[in-house]
């Protein structure tokens, strides 16, 4: 049930295990890969009959569409393979992967061809995989432009072509998948930035290398075995201060709402005691709906909090910068998300008494907050989502998540994961105010920082996805939402750990 989280390696590590494998490799790696991609292809064609086009390009990737298309024309089924580069310059692998199709009686057809009367069966992209080193122009970019106008299954080879296998961005021009096979194991570039909107269905076909074995990864994709070990039952005898106190301080004039949603969230996630510290004087000094959250001007509360978490709603004021100055100095682990990440960016001097805390600190930006956090910008932090988290992480000696589409979580370790859950329906207000009350949750009740983290960031995104198979969104999903559903999930996985094994 809690499967393993599956190695993600950027380009160079992929390079390396290719290197330590493929001397020995029999089947070639090559044919190992055009054959698991034409047994996932064989599910795409379930009552689809008619041919299939396979675009090949210079390179191995090129290769593996040859492979392909060798293995559907011997059993019988109608291909064209379009390759219009020059065959001196292709690497021996796919030369011979070529000359193999020519063998089986194929002839590749140098421009792309109109889709046949009843359409294609089957649209297969191998024009370029982790070797794209450059923004596709040209010839390429117009087949991939044309490839995306098929109104049929979308097939990439390791990856889409025109995305960058490292970042995810999109170089130029992208394929649009409905479905890719990634070879050896997962790659960051389908997995965050613009990679789920290109790649579609992912599946890893590991061509039986163990890579791990040969190279241990620093990537993960995020699974809740990584937090497993947290799914624990409560001890009967146990009471509220078993499981924490908790403080949210932010707040300010006209944003209370942002700390009462992550002070609500930490409550519904099983913290023992909540107190929201609020800015505003005139905050309210009860909330109606949530009785139970211990509402506090934001310099009234109790300092030995089991977690703290200092942000949602906070504002820039001078009052909320000596807060989150005082904040920093308590010996506890430290949550910082929205405006005291605004503030921590623009004072050197408390980046530096961070980076010295004993206790754990966790940062949740987005990508605006990192860029202000790396004197940088957006789109600097967007170029590389994995390379910012972990420069944000070593810098701040802090646990880091990058938020947006797939989550980039850096540990001041060097490891990093990218989580899959969530979807663009929770770009809504308040919804990192929740993610901020879920991850102080897990803190206040004892949860490592890194597991805490990983498991805040992943059930967040798990419950948007749960309400929007409900049809909760992803249009109009409200933040609020999200909260009873986290719970919910939360407890399933408890129960399941419980169910196998305890
Ligand atoms: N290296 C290996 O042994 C294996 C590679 N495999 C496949 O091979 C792929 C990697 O092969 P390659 O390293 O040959 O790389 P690719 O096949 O991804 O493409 C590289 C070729 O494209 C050119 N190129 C890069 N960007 C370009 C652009 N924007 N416009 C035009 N030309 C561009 C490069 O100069 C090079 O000739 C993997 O993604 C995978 O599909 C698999 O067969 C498994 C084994
Ligand atoms: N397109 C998306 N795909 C996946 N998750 C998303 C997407 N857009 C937003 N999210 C998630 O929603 C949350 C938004 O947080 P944030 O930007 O801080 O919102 P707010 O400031 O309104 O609280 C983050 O956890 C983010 O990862
Ligand atoms: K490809």
């Amino acid at each position: 049930m809690f499967l393993p989280a599956q190695p993600i390696y950027p380009v160079a590590g992929i390079r390396e295990i290719e290197a330590r494998v493929m001397p020995g490799a029999k089947p070639s790696l090559m044919e190992r890969a055009g054959r698991a991609a034409a047994e996932d292809a064989v599910r795409l064609l379930i009552d689809r009959p008619g041919p299939i086009l396979v675009a090949c390009g210079p390179g191995n990737n090129g290769g593996d569409g040859f492979v392909l298309a060798r293995h559907f024309r011997q059993a019988g089924r109608e291909v064209v393979a379009a390759y219009a580069d020059d065959p001196a310059r292709m690497p021996p692998d796919a030369a011979k992967a070529l000359a193999d199709f020519r063998a089986s009686g194929g002839e590749p057809v140098s421009s792309l061809p109109a889709a046949p009367a009843g359409g294609w069966a089957l649209v297969v992209d191998a024009l370029f995989g982790i070797g794209l080193t450059r923004p596709l122009e040209g010839r390429h970019a117009e087949w991939i432009g044309a490839l995306n106008q098929q109104n049929a299954p979308r097939f990439a080879l390791d990856m889409p072509s025109g995305l960058d296998t490292d970042t995810g961005r999109v170089l130029g021009i992208a394929f649009r998948a409905t479905h890719t096979t990634t070879f050896i194991a997962l790659k960051p570039g389908l997995l965050t930035l613009d990679g789920p909107d290109h790649a579609g269905e992912v599946s890893v076909q590991r061509l039986d290398v163990d890579a791990a074995g040969w190279l241990p990864p620093l990537g993960h994709a995020v699974r809740p075995s990584l937090f497993r070990p947290q799914l624990t039952p409560r001890a009967r005898n146990s009471h509220k201060g078993s499981y924490g106190d908790t403080a949210i301080l932010g707040g300010a004039p006209g944003m209370c709402g942002a700390a009462l949603l992550a002070a609500r969230a930490a409550l519904w996630l099983g913290t023992g005691r909540v107190y929201a510290g609020l800015l505003d004087p005139r905050a309210p000094t009860v909330d109606v709906s949530n009785p139970e959250l211990m509402l506090r001007p934001a310099d009234e509360l109790p300092e030995q909090v089991s977690a703290l978490a200092i942000g949602p709603g906070l504002g820039r004021s001078d009052a909320a910068a000596a807060l989150l100055a005082r904040s920093v100095c308590l010996d506890r682990p430290l949550v910082l998300d929205a405006d005291a990440l605004n503030l921590l960016a623009a004072d050197p001097a408390l980046q530096r008494v961070l980076a010295a805390r004993a206790a754990p600190t966790l940062l949740t930006p987005h990508p605006a907050e990192a860029g202000r956090l790396l004197a940088s910008d957006t789109a600097a932090v967007q170029a590389d989502r994995v390379a910012a988290a972990l420069e944000l992480s070593a810098r701040l000696r802090a646990e880091v998540v990058l938020k947006g589409c797939g989550s980039v979580i850096a540990c001041s370790d060097g490891r990093w994961y990218i989580n899959g859950t969530g979807h663009p329906g929770m770009a809504s207000a308040g919804m990192g105010d929740v993610l901020t009350g879920l991850l102080v949750a897990l803190l206040a009740q004892g949860w490592p920082a890194e597991r805490a983290l990983i498991g805040a960031v992943h059930l967040h995104g798990a419950a948007a996805d749960r309400l929007s198979r409900e049809g909760i969104g992803p249009v109009g999903l409200t933040a609020s939402e999200v909260i009873g559903t986290a719970r919910g999930l939360l407890n399933g996985w408890l129960l399941e750990a419980q169910r196998n094994g305890g």
